[in-house]
């Protein structure tokens, strides 16, 4: 249960707290997509349950999919994928899918629609309706498939699909999200003639989403060239039904590896894989610079926070940002986040969100063209808004940590990844202490001294 204003944990003392963290979603929500696209029957073990994986069964299931949830070893159950029947079709009156707020749903599905007979229509959540679309209609029509969007590029648009797309060359500016690539990417293999995807203008942000979606479709047995910067070529292939175990999200480790440097203590975090696409694993890269202390020994990642956060230069840290700008916000020097433009586009503006989260609690973060300048001052007390965004949301309850009197409003926006968040965070907490909501009286890092 989780009030509209939650109370930030604060803690005064250093943590000292092992964390286990969900399935990626960016994982789950691909292998469902080739799932769906499968020749017989997979299965996901330890899955991602959260708004963003639901949306996309639900897209799947409303596509022709079967999609069960079965036992699993651990807490959370598995699914048995049954793929979509090669002669599925809409009915006449047509197929809604909801998008919710998932960028891998509203990009990823759309190019999958255009597989089966009908028409399917997209919608979302109000804030989905302003995120970039334009690309993937345009790759789709470029692939000869019809979509109606009202010109406008945006949500909602209906995909009529003939049950096949023939492929061939297609140009796509990926300038705004490297989701636009992933999405056409998943479905090529099939493409009667396959597929020759061409990036057209300014660098693609993201690329290890990329990278993630190039190396799980070759792991499938797709081929897929790369080797020519901003093309790629995929081959027509049938994929086999597989089995896969899903790594923790990384990427979603982030705020309770910053609480380790929010509070000068230790967290660890077991089961971290050592080969992995997920763009989470860059932690290991980002938290030293910031002064931590970052081992990954057996299995387990261990991050300890030094006496003081230093300030950071870096770029491309794309879906770690909100989290990296908010250890930002806690630091004792300035730091620069660069080459995150593109997150103007994501759940919601998040450079123009943390600017004003940022220094509604007293702090001094500017926008630049492509990314933040954060300097230090002593942060009080505040509301910090989430904007129906999960990572707006985490990034709150990161400074709540070492800032007393932190409320984050609709924390219950963290369940687009992660539901059990305010749980979790909690627990955390409690390994150390009991958390003292929000009262606490000195700050545990001295944020702008
Ligand atoms: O493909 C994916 O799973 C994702 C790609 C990235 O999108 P952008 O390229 O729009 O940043 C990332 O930020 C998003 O959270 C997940
Ligand atoms: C940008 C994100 O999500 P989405 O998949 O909705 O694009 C994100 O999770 O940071």
């Amino acid at each position: 249960m989780t009030t509209a204003h939650w109370p930030a944990p604060f803690s005064a003392l250093p943590l000292d707290a092992t964390v286990r963290i969900p399935a990626s979603k960016s994982l789950t929500n691909r292998y469902l997509v080739l799932a769906a696209i499968a020749e017989g029957e997979s299965r996901l073990r330890a899955p991602l349950q959260s708004r963003d994986s639901d949306l996309m069964i639900g897209a799947l299931r409303a596509l022709g999919a079967g999609i069960l949830e079965v036992p699993g070893n651990g807490d959370v159950p598995d699914l048995v994928v049954t793929p979509i029947p090669a002669d599925f079709s809409a009915p006449d009156s047509g197929i809604l899918v909801d998008c919710g707020l998932a960028g891998t749903v509203m990009r990823f599905v759309p190019p999958l629609a255009a597989l089966v007979s009908g028409a399917v229509r997209f919608s979302g959540d109000p804030a989905a309706l302003v995120r970039p679309m334009a690309p993937i209609v345009v790759a789709l029509e470029g692939l000869g498939v019809r979509v109606d969007d009202g010109e406008d590029g945006f949500l909602p648009f209906t995909v009529h699909g003939t049950g096949a797309v023939h492929g061939g060359h297609v140009q796509v500016d990926a300038g705004g999200s490297s989701q636009f690539i992933s999405a056409i990417l998943l479905v090529a293999s099939r493409f009667s003639q396959g597929l020759h995807l061409e990036h057209i203008g300014e660098s693609v942000p993201s690329v290890d989403h990329i990278s993630m979606t190039v190396e799980i479709l070759r792991s499938l047995g797709v081929s897929v060239d790369d080797s020519t910067p901003n093309h790629w070529f995929v081959k027509p292939a049938s994929i086999a039904g597989f089995d896969v175990e899903l790594e923790q999200d990384l990427s979603n480790a982030g705020p309770f590896l910053a609480a380790a440097l929010a509070t000068r203590g230790t967290v660890r975090i077991p089961n971290w894989p050592a080969n992995t696409t997920q763009v989470g694993d860059k932690w290991r890269e980002i938290l030293p610079q910031f002064g931590a202390t970052v081992t990954l020994e057996n299995g387990v990642l261990t991050v300890t926070g030094g006496a003081q956060i230093r300030g950071v230069d870096i770029s491309d840290t794309s879906e770690l940002a909100p989290s990296t700008a908010a250890i930002c916000a806690l630091a004792s020097t300035p730091s620069r986040l660069r080459g995150i433009s593109h997150l103007r586009g994501h759940e919601t503006d998040r450079l123009a969100a943390l600017v004003a989260e940022i220094n509604a609690l007293g702090g001094d973060a500017v926008e630049t063209e492509d990314g933040l300048i954060i300097t230090p001052t002593p942060l009080r007390a505040g509301v910090f808004h989430s904007y129906h965004d999960h990572r707006m949301a985490t990034a709150g309850a990161i400074i709540g940590l070492a800032v007393p009197g932190v409320e984050v409003e609709n924390i219950g926006t963290t369940a687009k990844t992660m539901p059990g968040f305010p749980a979790m965070w909690a627990d955390m907490v409690a390994q150390t202490a009991e958390p003292s909501a929000g009262t606490g009286s000195t700050a545990a890092v001295e944020a702008g001294v």
